[in-house]
């Protein structure tokens, strides 16, 4: 009867273990699957060990990069970046601003503070006070002494810890998203996470420093808003 004829189960697929038969035909009812043959980045989940590691090379790959240009052609690059800071600091009545101590080819920060400074804002500086913990912001001024901290980074001798308004971020790397590759040691991430009032952030990095993606995960929070000497982004750009 053809009634019956049709709900007779389709005849098993012969399929054969590789053991048997490594030439074997495998019918399936799904072409199988090929995702672990793709790039997990393009996925856009890297696993956090893979992250770990590209970001590693990425570091010295930009920093190398960043110095490479003569200190003249820099100064250039640099002289960029200070009008379009000034363009994006909100009212600075009241603002305490973050900066820090430049290394590595970082945007000299010192000529832009020590003018706000003289404009009456008040100024600190990042001081890692413990390993993978957050910093506190010591106060600066012009003559404030110096002492050498973590890397050897200048970070102010004395001075009660202030929570500041506006924070200046040096950038190694960005992203579209705001996003902001550091130097590994998650400070500014932990920084900001722990600070009761969250402060604007303004990171500062060159456009040899953008990237497609930093792939960025939980613990990363992104820029409010980042300057180079050619873009300036903010949120809802
Ligand atoms: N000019 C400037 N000052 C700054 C910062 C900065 O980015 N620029 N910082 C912004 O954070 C803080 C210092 N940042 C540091 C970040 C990482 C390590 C560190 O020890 N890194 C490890 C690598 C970690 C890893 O890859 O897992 C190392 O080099 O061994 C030290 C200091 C405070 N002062
Ligand atoms: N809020 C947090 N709490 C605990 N660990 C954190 C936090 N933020 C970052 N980390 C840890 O810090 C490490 C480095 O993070 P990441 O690669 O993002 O550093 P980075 O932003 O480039 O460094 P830096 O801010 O020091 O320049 C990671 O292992 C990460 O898990």
């Amino acid at each position: 009867m053809a009634d019956t004829e049709h709900r007779q189960p389709p005849p098993a697929p012969e399929i054969a273990s590789p053991e048997e038969d490594p030439n074997a035909t495998i019918q399936c009812s799904s072409p199988p699957c090929f995702m672990h043959e793709l790039d997990p980045s393009w996925l856009g989940f890297m696993p956090w060990l893979e992250v770990r590691a590209w970001r590693k090379a990425q570091r010295a790959r930009l920093i190398a990069d960043r110095l490479a240009p003569p200190r003249e052609a820099r100064a250039v690059r640099d002289a960029a970046i200070t009008p379009r800071i000034r363009a994006a600091l909100p009212p600075m009545a009241g603002v305490v601003v973050g900066f820090y101590w430049p290394m590595r080819g970082e945007y000299d920060p010192r000529p832009l503070a020590r003018a706000l400074h003289a404009e009456g804002v008040q100024l600190a500086l990042p001081v890692v006070v413990a390993k993978a913990a957050p910093m506190v912001f010591r106060p600066w001024f012009p003559g404030a002494r110096l002492v050498p901290g973590i890397w050897d980074i200048p970070v102010p001798a004395e001075g009660e810890p202030v929570a500041p308004d506006l924070l200046l971020v040096p950038l190694v790397g960005f992203d579209a998203g705001r996003y902001r590759l550091g130097y590994g040691g998650g400070y500014y991430d932990r920084t900001l996470a722990a600070m009761p009032k969250r402060p604007t952030t303004i990171g500062i990095g060159f456009e040899q420093g953008s990237l497609a993606t930093i792939h960025p995960q939980p613990h990363d929070i992104p820029m409010d808003v980042i300057v180079t000497e050619g873009r300036t982004v903010s949120a809802g750009q």
